[in-house]
């Protein structure tokens, strides 16, 4: 019977979670016993069972009672003969899932400390109103509103405060969570008619941190709920911080008294990534692998082109790094140019700006003041040789063309001549701060 429930249940989560989801999650959970409320899997490593867990433990328990069965608790054991390949302990319980059973939130990620986390100009606002509430003292703006693309570091200041928070004042009662748990906690202390309990756990936090808040939009009896949670919680001077992916007055079907209270307080958005900050990043990350990997080394250039190239957010950056080291490590080689491009042709792909060699020779033309025509043609005067290595170097740097195919966009000149050029600016990029600035000033209006 619970077979076919969890069966049924696994069918739910697959259109939940997307197929993607599903297969690396769900999928390699086994199904061992459900008694006494608590459900047992089986989970190749604790890694999927803690992933599962922490991630889409509510979601389970939640479909599974909803299909007749009563389940409190998860359980994810590595079975004893793969439990000795991996170091881990043997067991990882979920974190206790029904709202009335008690208040821990989500788990905090260690890495997502203040450390840890590179200020540029974009995020300079945002980080610096963490910090100010992560200082703790009489609450001065409530709540704390940030908001900004996917990927941007929302979640990771989030964290940052709540470590801060919890170092300083390990006695203060910090919940971290989700908006999504806090509807999942919502339906099922409504559905075990544990309502009050619900109430009084969340009234009895002394900061509330609600990430991406943007799901509750549409979600009417939630957004009632939460409504009073954050009266309760302002009126009793307590520190909330909320995350989302727009501006309070922008999340679709969220009612207006929601966002008026939302706007109550200070309102920050974290900006799309410059370059500089993308490129502080890595060299930040950088530092982590080159402990990690002592024997890598990294060529001059790499981080920089990664930085022009990806220019999505910071998860696409960091994954693409990972890989990389991951990558050479395996191959036992340098990090090169070639290696990048070959190791994360996909993600250079996805991520490419669309910036074409057609646009690199008009912008350097026009730059140079040089006609089109000379610059692509076979003339070889200073002139003319110059912008042309310049518009060579950035098509390949970028554009995902290869030297071949750069060639023949100049007039089809052979790779060398390409490899060349795009050599010859990079010596001189060190040696003449002219064309450094000029390379500069013409990345910033082809990245327009
Ligand atoms: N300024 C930064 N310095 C260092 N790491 C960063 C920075 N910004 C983002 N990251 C890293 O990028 C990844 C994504 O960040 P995070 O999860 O905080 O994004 P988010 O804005 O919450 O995204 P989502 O909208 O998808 O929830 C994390 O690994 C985080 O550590």
């Amino acid at each position: 019977m619970t077979h076919d429930t969890w069966a049924k249940v696994q069918s739910t989560l697959k259109g939940a979670l997307g197929a993607n989801n599903f297969s690396s999650w769900i999928e390699p959970l086994a199904f061992s016993d459900l008694s006494a409320g608590v459900m047992t899997f089986h989970v190749p490593t604790n890694f999927i069972g803690n992933y599962v867990s922490q991630n889409f433990g509510d979601q389970i328990i939640y479909h599974m009672n909803q299909k007749g069965a009563a389940v409190r608790r998860l359980e994810f054991a590595v079975p004893a003969n793969k439990a000795s390949a991996v170091s881990a302990p043997k067991t990882a319980t979920a974190p206790k899932p029904t709202a009335t059973a008690d208040i821990s939130g989500a788990p905090l990620d260690q890495r997502f400390t203040f450390d840890t986390f590179v200020v540029g100009k974009p995020n300079e606002l945002a980080h610096a109103a963490a910090r100010r509430v992560a200082d703790g003292g009489p609450v001065t703006f409530n709540p704390l509103f940030l908001y900004g693309g996917v990927g941007l570091g929302k979640t990771h200041l989030m964290h940052a405060i709540a470590h801060e928070l919890k170092q300083r004042s390990p006695e203060l009662n910090v919940l971290y969570l989700s908006a999504e748990q806090f509807m999942y906690r919502f339906i099922t202390a409504l559905r075990e008619r544990k309502m009050m309990d619900f109430k009084q756990l969340f009234r009895s936090v002394d900061v509330l941190m609600v990430d991406d808040v943007q799901f509750i939009g549409g979600k009417d009896s939630t957004q009632e709920e939460f409504f009073h949670t954050f009266n309760a919680l302002v009126d009793g001077q307590k520190q909330i911080i909320i995350s989302a992916d727009r501006a309070p007055g922008e999340i679709k079907d969220l009612e207006e008294r929601i966002k008026s209270r939302l706007q109550c307080g200070l309102v920050v958005d974290l900006h799309p990534t410059d370059y500089e900050l993308r490129l502080g990043i890595l060299q930040s990350k950088v530092e982590v692998y080159a402990a990690q990997y002592p024997d890598l080394e990294i060529a001059n250039g790499v981080l920089e082109f990664l930085a022009h190239r990806i220019s999505t957010n910071v998860r696409v950056l960091e994954g693409a790094l990972t890989r990389l080291f991951a990558f050479a490590s395996l191959v036992g080689r340098e990090i090169t140019l070639e290696l990048t491009q070959d190791c994360l042709s996909d993600v250079l792909k996805a991520s490419d700006r669309k910036v074409t060699v057609e646009e690199i020779q008009r912008k350097v033309s026009e730059h140079y003041n040089i006609r089109l025509s000379d610059m692509i043609g076979p003339k070889r005067v200073r002139n003319y040789a110059r912008p042309r290595q310049v518009a060579m170097y950035l098509a390949k740097r970028m554009t995902s063309r290869s030297l071949p195919e750069i060639g023949r966009r100049f007039g089809g000149r052979d790779h060398t001549t390409v490899m060349h050029g795009v050599k010859r600016i990079e010596e001189l990029k060190i040696t003449d701060s002219q064309i450094a600035d000029d390379l500069e000033l013409l990345r910033r209006a082809l990245e327009e």
